[in-house]
């Protein structure tokens, strides 16, 4: 935890309050610490962000004393529950209310805000120690305590405590480096909140949009396009960024279907399924990474609210890497990894690149075929020559055949005047790549053999016979052996590609490459990140069958979900934790639906709701592990291997042990709380 946020307030009640609230946004992305305005306040220099509860000048002033001018002072925006307006509704229009706080000045921000939000059918008077209060009021509005005793007649309507605008979290949040995936869940409660709301009043969404200016105001902070739906894809709401991508041209919006939205159907997983994962989509040419998060009260399903980040950027740098010239842009010093099955293979690629004959790579996807293909070809003797690669499964068979042999003029409909080249002609005195070779079709597999032999080309649609002197380089994912012993694969053509064979490693049998792969994937981006060591904990232990591509997927992911210097658990992509959680469960002898690893949960998640820190020997004292019998030695091993898995965070003795989100989700899981 970098960043520490601190609140100054008035009261030690609404401190208290308040405290809580702003805990349950921020921690544990940040710190968050609170003085009363009374309290000795000491040297705050080195914080994040100070908050006042009030506009009282005093408490600004207490509040700069405090830290240099350098750290933001905010005032709180502050609104009641919205459930709790229900009964202010219900009283007669034109009435005269008191409105009770403990000073003149927050009586009138509780007024101001009632007005904002255009519930204003009500006289209001400010109303605070030292008011008089008169015969003819019949109700008083307070905030949790009377300020004042009232006479019994009188009809209280407790609004409760001034709840923190979702605007202020967020916006404060996006500073702090609180995940995307933790707003949104906040988001979607308010949403739920406020479709409450709207029940209650009797109005539509729409309707209640216009009524809260909080709320237009919350989806302007969140700069990235909001949409959410309700359960008959309806919109129910939708920020001014979503407008302008989606549908600048509608006037109105709230209450249509999601379908008048452009590129409709890419969304519509999003708002049609829960647990989607999150995608990649191009709108406008831009690229976004879409996630959608359900929107529940209890067990009632409302909508979806859907939220995209634009990643266009970082898609152009990846794609700018991919295109490819005919020329080899890799060397081996390119190759990252120090493993010593890495070593080997780099060892026997630079034997064999000096050699002309022909060479198989072998190995499962994404474990850098390709990238070694390149690096032979620069280390060898036609570095100077072209490279030419191509993926031999990515085109059908036809247009492969015209593609690696060439056609004549009129070989076919459409075909170029003046006949092409192919490109075993245009890798002349270099190097070809050919790429999935086990996907290729029987006749390319007799016509690749004739070329393999006799070093000669014949375009399609031809007749003159075209020499051609070009090394080979093959690779393939599949076992060729099992191919040919199935018939699918030539026997002749495995025993001309297999001259020279040299397996790539997977990258699990070589996880110690893994800190390297990511520092070097960061380093080309210019990015500067640190990975937690829970984080770097899993990343070991994963099995990474799509290999360094799905690795530098994930980098990728993190590093654009994540707005922390320091990448999370929770920034990497649910399917990677998912399956990695489920893993370690099942190996780690600690499986989760164990009831006694849930009363452990449940009991600091207990703490967690009272806001207190635990030590083991309180823990294993509450009275259901101690009848269960956990002594605190048992209970430390168990807590260290839920601190493994993520699920517990053991800070400091002072500090003592606390559920983290990743535990509190498996509570839900398992349907504890
Ligand atoms: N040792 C490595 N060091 C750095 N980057 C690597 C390494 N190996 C692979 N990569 C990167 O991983 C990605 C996948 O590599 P590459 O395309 O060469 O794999 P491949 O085995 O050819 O995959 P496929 O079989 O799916 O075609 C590329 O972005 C590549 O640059």
């Amino acid at each position: 935890m970098d960043h520490t946020i601190v609140l100054i307030a008035k009261g030690t009640d609404t401190l208290a309050f308040l405290l809580k609230e702003l805990r349950a946004y921020f921690e544990p992305y940040c710190k968050v610490i609170g003085f009363a305005s009374h309290e000795q306040i000491p040297d705050l220099s080195g914080v994040s962000h100070v908050f006042i509860t009030t506009r009282a000048p005093e408490l600004y002033t207490i509040a700069r004393q405090a830290v240099p001018e350098t750290v933001p002072i905010t005032v709180l925006n502050r609104f009641f529950e919205l459930r709790k307006i229900k009964a202010l509704m219900q009283i007669p229009p034109g009435t005269t209310v008191p409105v009770m706080n403990n000073s003149p000045v927050t009586a009138q921000e509780v007024i101001q805000n009632l007005l904002e939000v255009k519930i204003d059918h009500l006289n209001y008077v400010p109303f605070h120690p030292g008011s008089t209060f008169e015969e003819r009021f019949r109700y008083a509005i307070i905030m949790s305590i009377p300020d004042v005793p009232l006479p019994p007649h009188v009809e209280v309507i407790d609004l409760g405590f001034r709840k923190i605008s979702i605007h202020d979290l967020i916006d404060t949040g996006r500073k702090v480096g609180v995940p995307i995936e933790w707003e949104r869940q906040y988001l979607s409660a308010f949403i739920v909140e406020m479709s409450e709301l709207a029940k209650m009043l009797g109005t539509s969404y729409a309707e209640v949009q216009k009524l809260n200016s909080q709320l237009q105001s919350t989806f302007q902070a969140v700069k990235d396009p909001v949409i959410a739906c309700n359960e008959d894809g309806l919109i129910t709401f939708i920020n001014d960024v979503a407008v302008e991508l989606f549908c600048p041209h509608e006037s109105v919006v709230i209450g249509k279907p999601y379908t008048i939205l452009k590129e409709h159907g890419l969304l519509a997983p999003f708002f049609e399924q829960e647990g989607q994962e999150d995608a990649l989509i191009a709108i406008d040419q831009r690229q976004f990474i879409v996630s959608s998060h359900s929107i529940r009260r209890s067990h009632e399903h409302l909508g979806f609210v859907c939220t995209l980040k634009d990643v266009t950027e970082i898609q152009r740098l990846r794609t700018q890497l991919a295109l490819r010239g005919h020329t080899a842009t890799y060397s081996f010093a390119d190759i990252k990894g120090s493993s010593q099955p890495l070593l080997h293979a780099i060892e026997l690629s630079k034997k064999m690149a000096k050699n002309n004959q022909t060479i198989l790579l072998t190995g499962e996807n994404g474990t850098g075929k390709e990238l070694f293909a390149h690096a032979i070809h620069q280390h060898s003797l036609r570095k100077n020559g072209p490279f030419v690669a191509i993926n031999c499964a990515s085109l059908p068979e036809n247009l492969l055949e015209s593609e690696l042999f060439g056609y004549e003029d009129g070989a076919f409909t459409g075909a170029r005047k003046g006949g092409k080249p192919g490109l075993f002609e245009q890798a002349d005195g270099g190097t070809i790549f050919l790429d999935e070779i086990g996907d290729i079709s029987p006749a390319i597999q007799v016509k690749l053999l004739r070329v393999l032999q006799e070093k000669q080309v014949i375009r399609v649609g031809g007749t003159g016979i075209l020499s051609v002197d070009c090394r080979v380089i093959a690779a393939t994912n599949r076992n060729l052996e099992d191919a040919v012993r199935d018939g699918a694969f030539r026997e002749d053509l495995f025993y001309r590609l297999a001259v020279l064979p040299i397996e790539i490693p997977a990258l699990r049998e070589r996880t110690s490459d893994i800190p390297l792969l990511i520092d070097d994937h960061l380093k080309q981006q210019g990015i500067r990140k640190s990975w937690s060591p829970e984080v770097m904990e899993l990343l070991l232990a994963h099995d990474w069958r799509g290999n360094i591509r799905e690795l530098k997927n994930v980098v990728d992911y993190a590093i654009t979900v994540s707005e922390h210097p320091v990448i999370g658990i929770a920034d990497l992509p649910k399917r990677l934790t998912e399956r990695i959680f489920q893993k370690q469960s099942a190996a780690a002898a600690v499986p989760l639906e164990d009831e006694r690893n849930l009363d452990i949960l449940l009991g600091l998640y207990q703490y967690y709701l009272a806001n207190k820190p635990v030590g083991r020997y309180q823990l294993a004292h509450t009275p259901v592990l101690q009848a269960n019998g956990w002594t605190e030695s048992a209970l430390r091993n168990r807590l260290k291997q839920l601190e493994q898995l993520g699920l517990v965070r053991s800070g400091t003795t002072r500090q003592g042990t606390s559920i983290t989100r990743d535990g509190i989700e498996m509570l839900r899981k398992y349907g504890k709380i």
